[in-house]
């Protein structure tokens, strides 16, 4: 039986209707109220924005009438306008559902603390996603301390496409990668930027680049839960995350504060990953090097799957630094990107 339509009143949150109708987005911008664009429109009413945007009473009942005209695909008095990919607009709304979007699926991948794997472990799942026979591609969202394209070998400078798009950089197993050091003179040049700058190139990399037909678009997080992974999560149409972590009692209290973020921006945990979980030795003996695994809290805390347990790998380290992360297998990284793709299919 279909779902019964909700009657849109003034006093609805503009996330909460775009959210429950995505198609009212194009409205809201036909009719010249931004706010799904605007980080406010996480909170406000559709008459609180009226009111900011100066709407007299009446543009404020037409625009009302359009949102309910729209969702029961009737006739509207304004050509809808494309929405800009915006702060208010939320996860999932520009992204999920649509089997035609030429990206399928935008997963960031974070974690609380730096160093425990991050990149390394969202370079790998690409690896073997691409193995797998999917279209990956990596946006390198760690704009001040990028590692993907060293990591992947890719050197020399962006191009423009044909459109006028910026053509992604391609490894030699075919994951397309975007990165900051790029656009670098030399790779260890610092990128001392603002905030507002960091978050405008992550946007271009999203926007700009012809990414053309991806099955996943991994977003290499910068750590933390400070104001740049943030705007990540703000800016693009993030489908999940995974959270990354380690077996370390303050790796696992830090991911609580990912938890919230995640949570406080409406946003799913599609998944967690333990990396650095034991050290296994050629006669097949296994250490718990950082101590024993927190696997079970991580999922608990999160309410996600524990889609793998990757060991240390001192070949690793060599491998990411001479650009040749492609040469690398092993089982558990195949098993983690089995289990990605499976999750993925039961939440779509
Ligand atoms: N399982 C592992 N085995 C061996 N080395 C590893 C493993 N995981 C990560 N490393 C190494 O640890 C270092 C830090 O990893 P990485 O840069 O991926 O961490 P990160 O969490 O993304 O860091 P940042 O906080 O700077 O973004 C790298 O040199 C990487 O090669």
């Amino acid at each position: 039986m279909p779902e019964t339509l909700q009657t849109i009143t003034p006093d609805m949150v503009i996330h909460d209707v775009v959210t429950k109708y995505p198609a009212t987005v194009k409205i809201f911008h036909g009719h010249g109220l931004p706010c799904t664009a605007c980080s406010v429109g996480a909170r406000e009413s559709i008459a609180g924005g009226a009111r900011t945007h100066r709407f007299s009473p009446e543009k404020l009942d037409l625009l009302v009438k359009d949102l309910n005209a729209v969702i029961k695909g009737e006739p509207v008095s304004v050509a809808p306008k494309k929405a800009p990919v915006g702060r208010g607009i939320p996860i999932n709304v520009l992204g999920g559902g649509d089997a035609n979007r030429p990206i399928k699926q935008v997963i960031a991948i974070m974690s609380g603390k730096g160093g425990v794997g991050k990149s390394l472990v969202t370079g790998l799942l690409a690896v073997s996603l691409r193995r797998q026979g999917q279209r990956v591609g990596i946006l390198d969202g760690d704009i001040t301390g990028p590692s993907i394209a060293r990591m992947f070998g890719t050197t020399g400078h962006p191009t423009k496409t044909a459109n006028g798009g910026i053509e992604p950089l391609k490894s030699k197993g075919g994951v397309k990668v975007m990165s900051m050091n790029m656009f670098l003179e030399n790779e260890s040049d610092p990128v001392v930027w603002r905030g507002p700058m960091v978050s405008s190139a992550i946007k271009q990399f999203y926007s700009d680049v012809d990414w053309g037909q991806l099955d996943y678009l991994l977003v290499d997080l910068p750590p933390g839960t400070s104001d740049a992974p943030m705007t990540v999560m703000q800016a693009l149409p993030v489908d999940g995350v995974v959270i990354v972590s380690s077996p370390q009692m303050l790796a696992t209290m830090v991911v609580m504060k990912c938890v919230h973020m995640v949570r406080h921006l409406k946003g799913t945990i599609v998944g967690v990953v333990e990396n650095m979980s034991y050290f296994e030795t050629p006669n097949n003996e296994r250490y718990e090097i950082f101590g024993p695994s927190n696997a079970t809290e991580l999922v608990s805390v999160t309410g996600a799957p524990l889609l793998g347990q990757l060991p240390i790998d001192p070949a690793l380290t060599s491998l990411c630094d001479s650009g040749r992360v492609e040469e690398y297998y092993s089982e558990a990284y195949e098993a983690l990107a089995a289990n990605f793709v499976n999750t993925l299919k039961i939440k779509r």
